[in-house]
């Protein structure tokens, strides 16, 4: 049963991918006209730019799409997340690793995308995590993480698309630095060294599976703690298996699940929030529950 919706905001990031913003376009707006009374397409001009025309319209809208990359979605969840009446939100893949777009098993062609808003079959009600006075859809980290961010220039990317996560990942872990947090969480503390501090909600970073048991619909955070010991782990893990699945006997990498935890890195440190850099030293994260209502493409 299709669902009609009465105003529809498509938001674009003309930057983003490899430049197919009108073909995309061409592709998306015939089967959106189709399911509402009003399409309102915005192209964003400058980042930032969909961060404000979600925040400052989104109340207007009973369906916002976003067609970009995490940086767009990023954007668009933080503009979405503190309105009291809340539009839901669609994702058609627009960006170069699409990473939240994955998580939630939307297509990653663009026709097959658009099917999911306009067959309008699976929705879902999402975790979001407020971090500070940002929020996060997809995850959290420093370390390697924004390392590997930080490495990252724009124009490989979109040459090399997803292969220059790997290969700004194998730069960046010749000389893998040590950090010292300590996270208190579910009423512990954990002080440790580390090479990598994750906080995973959504399930995929540089178009990598994350381990299966991270939901985006179960009210928690999944936190790894990779010690240096868990450096080959990880790294067998980003560069050789797909699988989604980390096996670890010896504890190197330590895995809790909370719905909250206070970080403090000893340091002021890069962070990685879905693909963008902040700087932080210390972060409360608390996971809103069921915060976002979403199109999502069929479990897999
Ligand atoms: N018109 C614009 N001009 C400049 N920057 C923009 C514009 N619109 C969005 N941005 C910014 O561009 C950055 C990259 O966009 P986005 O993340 O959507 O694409 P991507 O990097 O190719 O995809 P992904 O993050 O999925 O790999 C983001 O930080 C976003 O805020």
């Amino acid at each position: 049963m299709t669902i009609f919706y009465s105003k529809i905001l498509l938001v674009c990031n003309g930057k983003a991918g490899r430049g197919e913003l009108e073909i995309n376009l061409m592709e998306v707006t015939p089967p959106l006209l189709d399911i509402c009374d009003a399409l309102t397409v915005h192209k964003t001009k400058d980042k930032d730019d969909a961060e404000k025309i979600c925040r400052e319209t989104g109340q207007e809208y009973d369906l916002v799409v976003i067609m970009g990359g995490d940086g767009t979605v990023h954007e668009a969840v933080n503009g979405l997340a503190r309105l009291s009446l809340k539009p839901k939100l669609a994702i058609l893949p627009g960006g170069t690793c699409n990473d939240f777009a994955r998580s939630l098993n939307i297509p990653m062609n663009m026709g097959q995308a658009v099917e999911t808003i306009t067959a309008s079959q699976y929705e879902k009600d999402i975790d979001i995590v407020k971090a500070g006075d940002r929020y996060f859809s997809n995850f959290w980290g420093t370390g390697l993480v924004s390392k590997t961010s930080d490495n990252i220039d724009a124009g490989s990317k979109n040459v090399l698309g997803r292969l220059s996560y790997y290969i700004s990942a194998f730069q960046s872990i010749q000389d893998p630095e040590l950090l010292n947090v300590t996270i208190t969480a579910n009423g512990k503390v954990y002080r440790e060294e580390v090479v990598m501090l994750l906080a995973a909600n959504g399930r995929s970073i540089g178009a990598n599976p994350l381990p299966a048991s991270i939901d985006l619909e179960d009210g928690l955070i999944d936190i790894y703690m990779v010690k240096k010991t868990g450096f080959p782990l990880l790294k067998e893990f980003f560069m050789i298996r797909s699988t989604g699945e980390v096996s670890d006997p010896t504890n190197d990498i330590i895995h809790i699940q909370a719905p909250a935890a206070d970080i403090h890195l000893d340091e002021k440190e890069k962070v990685d929030m879905d693909g963008e850099l902040y700087e932080e030293q210390n972060q409360t994260l608390e996971v809103l529950k069921h915060h976002l209502r979403l199109i999502v493409g069929e479990d897999k």
